[in-house]
């Protein structure tokens, strides 16, 4: 594995050779966070994407994890999810529990999936208002700086086009600033209807980890991890928390477009 730490910011990007030692380096990066937030706080609040990322937590189910983790500490929330059915192939939910939750011990009250009898409007309202619920009682921390909820770890996948969770390249959802979670009716990759958090929740976590593979994503990564700030159009490139740690985890086809220096 490569791995470069900048000096500046609170960024770590981890390079892998191949998909396993990656799924290996991810899932043990997630127990150990798992731990440390049940020793400080008693709880670990995840919030999960879909798409490939999945299949990279898999291991999660296997010995030694799913017997050394704290599964009935975790509440698991979904960063983004599709408006959709919870049975339904594009349901993000649907692929979290028939790839990792179904196999461990995790209580079922401790998983807030999105409501898929409403509109994604009224879904997205309604999320926020769990949320609030559960920073009140603090099994979700608060952000020191905003009244944000203060995920122990977001875990965030990323499309070729940049975009994280279910916020696209230009899509006014980037801009909001007040909402916790939001809802589009226009997503450019399909299912159209979708609800997501927002950036300023999604900065506001202690641990964020972008997991990304194959030489697809290449350019998106470089652009993402190398352009700078005032050059800011990849939503991926806006993922910065503020007081929290920011981890890549890449594969070497991913990573295949970064700088000599950050790949070697
Ligand atoms: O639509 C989505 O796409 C992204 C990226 O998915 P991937 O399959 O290209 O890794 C995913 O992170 C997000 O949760 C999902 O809704």
């Amino acid at each position: 594995m490569a791995n470069s730490v900048s000096p500046t910011s609170n960024k770590e990007v981890r390079i892998h050779d191949s998909l396993d030692e990656l799924a290996t380096d991810l899932v043990d990066y997630i127990a150990g966070l798992s731990e440390m937030s049940v020793k400080e706080r008693g709880f670990f609040a995840i919030a999960l994407s879909g798409g490939s990322l999945i299949s990279m937590i898999g291991k999660l189910c296997e010995a030694p994890y799913n017997k050394t983790v704290d599964w009935a500490k975790w509440h698991i929330f979904w960063a983004d999810e599709r408006a959709v059915a919870k049975n339904h192939s594009d349901s993000n939910y649907k692929l979290a529990k028939d790839g990792l939750l179904s196999k461990v011990p995790v209580i079922p009250s401790h998983m807030y999936s999105i409501n898929d009898n409403v509109s994604a409007e009224k879904a997205a309202k309604e999320y926020e208002f769990i949320l609030r619920q559960l920073v009140k009682t603090r099994t979700v921390s608060v952000s020191e700086c905003s009244d944000c909820p203060k995920f122990d770890l977001i875990l965030l996948g990323m499309g070729h086009d940049g975009h994280v969770a279910s916020l696209f390249p230009l899509h006014a959802a980037l801009n909001e600033k007040e909402e916790w979670v939001t809802f589009i009716y226009d997503s450019p990759k399909p299912p159209p209807e979708r609800i997501t958090f927002t950036l300023p929740v999604i900065n506001s976590a202690s641990n964020v980890a972008l997991v990304v593979t194959g030489s697809a994503k290449a350019e998106a990564v470089r652009l993402a991890i190398e352009e700078s700030s005032s050059n800011c159009t990849l939503p991926a490139q806006m993922v910065r928390p503020t007081n929290g740690k920011l981890v890549w985890f890449l594969d070497r086809s991913a990573a295949s477009k970064l700088d000599a220096s950050q790949s070697a």
